[in-house]
């Protein structure tokens, strides 16, 4: 089984409530996102390989460590994935960035899949996608689901709001998922939004509504 992980640092759990505010605006939303994902990145790269390196520091010469070769990619789920690709980039520079573009149908919450662009090598890739929600979980099964069809299989799914109905379809489906979030909520509601939530993160991030 997969690791679930609440990454409930303070630091996260204030920033979280500064976007769930109704009255967080744009600017903020965006540039809090950002932020929240970068102190999750730190984390959820915890256990990336390292390896030794020989090298001079002013004093003396020295075995350090450096990643070792693993490369990475950040998947974004569109559109509201994209708010946290900064977030990994400034930690991970050199990642490959892919794309996979998901809606969900606002009566039936059926996730549609409307773009896919992946780097070629995805296979050989630490792969993190990311999604600001989990609701019912559909679109991030789908998306894993995807990415193993093109040959992914060191896959970790890293969120900010959780509902607990997400997690289990989630896992059930794809059970050596990693899964990360800054917060499991409470339920969904009747309309598939997550309570309490932080409202729609695509409108919310782009401005759309
Ligand atoms: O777990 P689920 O029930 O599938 O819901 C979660 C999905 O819903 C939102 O996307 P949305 O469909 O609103 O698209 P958007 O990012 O373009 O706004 C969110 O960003 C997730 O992708
Ligand atoms: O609460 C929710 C559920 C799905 N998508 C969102 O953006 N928010
Ligand atoms: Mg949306």
């Amino acid at each position: 089984m997969g690791k679930f992980q609440v990454m409930d640092h303070p630091l996260i759990q204030h920033k979280l409530t500064i976007i769930r505010n109704k009255n967080c605006g744009t600017k903020v939303f965006r540039e809090v996102v950002n932020e929240i994902t970068m102190l999750m990145a730190y984390d959820v790269a915890r256990d990336m390989p390292l390896e030794d390196v020989e090298i001079e520091t002013p004093i003396a010469k020295m075995t350090a460590k450096q990643l070792a070769g693993r490369k990475v990619a950040v998947v974004p789920i569109l559109r509201a994935g994209i708010g946290m690709v900064d977030g990994f980039l400034q930690l991970i520079p050199a990642a490959k960035v892919g794309h996979i573009g998901m809606y969900r149908d606002e009566e039936t919450l059926e996730p549609h899949e409307y773009f896919l662009k992946l780097p070629e090598d995805i296979g050989s890739r630490q792969v993190f996608v990311v999604d600001p929600m989990l609701a019912t979980g559909g679109s991030a099964i789908m998306a894993i689901d995807a990415l193993k069809k093109h040959g992914a299989t060191n896959l970790k799914f890293v969120c900010l709001v959780a509902a607990p109905e997400g997690v289990k379809a989630l896992q059930d489906k794809h059970p050596d998922l990693d899964i990360y979030t800054a917060a499991l909520d409470d339920h969904l509601n009747e309309d598939g939004y997550i309570v309490p939530g932080l409202g729609d993160a695509g409108d919310r991030l782009f401005g759309t509504k």
